[in-house]
């Protein structure tokens, strides 16, 4: 784990910037309709140097659309992002992986059929100059090879030959080979979808070594995950998704998982538990409304209904 974590002296975390650094990625009151759905509702984001950030909230709490547009899949239709505090679009995932960022999808984003090294180098493949000086450029299946053995060995991934297919490794094995493949070519940060929702307790905890490993390098990871203890091993931060928004700001050192479930949940307003927590603001002053214009508690789910509706009500981007 990172040594890396801001704020979190003490007894609550506390806003990131407040040492001055700037965050690697950073979204500003993100939001996303999808018809009538309110997916994202002025979310905001940062994610630190060198720290890894969980990310947690109940089914529909819109982290996955965050996750999208972190990463070029979802252009938000409000907000702003920031990559090393520059104003940043990303237009498709392409974009965000050509300046950086790198994503790892739940559902094992690799191609099983092919061995791991042409897995690794997936649609950008190392090539070389064909015969003869042709000007066709062959895949450089050697280097690959090489490389991929060399991404592998540095990762601490104990994987025999890379030339096997990945169809036989277990799943521990070819989720480590998504990372990896994740970990080689990101510059800025990696993001990671439930990587370990598929898996079992010792190849879940080879994920884990390795998001260890990432972090240690010095590259942030973003980690949606729903397993509490899991997060709370490895996380510096945890941001609480609730409702479309970012809610609160939390550190393992100062609240506990049943904290950390009450903010997520609702059951508590992040004032009220753990140590003091770094908590959003405008999610705070609308509960507060909520509060004083009759209603009590935080909100709703029925509070996300978008009122002016939307194009393309339940279209899949
Ligand atoms: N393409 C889409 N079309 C319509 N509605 C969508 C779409 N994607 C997400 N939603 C809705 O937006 C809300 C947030 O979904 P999202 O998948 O981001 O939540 P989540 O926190 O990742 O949930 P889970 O933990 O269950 O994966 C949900 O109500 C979901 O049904």
């Amino acid at each position: 784990m990172s040594s890396t974590t801001t704020g979190t002296e003490g007894r609550g975390a506390e806003t990131p910037q407040a040492d001055g650094r700037t965050p690697v990625l950073e979204g500003r009151k993100l939001s996303k309709s999808y018809g009538h759905v309110r997916a994202m509702v002025d979310a905001d984001f940062e994610l630190m140097p060198g720290e890894v950030l969980a990310v947690i909230g109940d089914n529909g709490a819109g982290k996955s659309t965050l996750v999208k547009a972190l990463s070029g899949a979802v252009t938000p239709d409000k907000g702003e992002l920031l990559l090393d505090g520059k104003p940043v679009t990303f237009r498709s995932p392409i974009e965000a992986r050509a300046l950086g960022i790198e994503t790892v999808y739940q559902d094992l984003a690799v191609a099983p059929a092919l061995d791991i090294a042409s897995n690794l180098f997936l649609g950008r493949e190392l090539r070389r100059s064909g015969p003869l000086g042709s000007l066709l450029r062959m895949v450089d299946a050697r280097a690959m090879r090489d490389e991929a053995q060399h991404q592998l060995d540095a990762l601490g991934v104990r994987i025999p030959d890379v030339r096997q297919p990945v169809e036989s490794l277990s799943g521990g094995q070819r989720q480590s080979v998504a990372v990896a493949r994740a970990a080689a070519f990101a510059t800025k940060l990696v993001i990671m979808d439930e990587p370990t929702a598929a898996l079992g307790v010792r190849e879940s905890g080879m994920v884990l070594d390795l998001i260890r490993r990432i972090s240690a390098r010095g590259l942030p990871v973003m980690l949606i995950s729903h397993n509490m203890p899991h997060v709370f091993d490895i996380a510096d931060r945890i941001h609480i998704h609730r409702l479309g928004s970012r809610v609160a700001v939390v550190s393992p050192r100062t609240h506990t998982m049943s904290d950390a479930v009450a903010i997520m949940t609702g059951a508590a307003r992040p004032e009220d538990v753990g140590g003091r927590s770094h908590y959003d603001e405008r999610a705070q002053g609308r509960q507060r409304a909520r509060s004083t214009d009759g209603s009590d508690g935080p909100p709703t789910p029925a509070d996300r209904v978008n009122p002016e509706g939307g194009e393309g009500a339940g279209s899949v981007p």
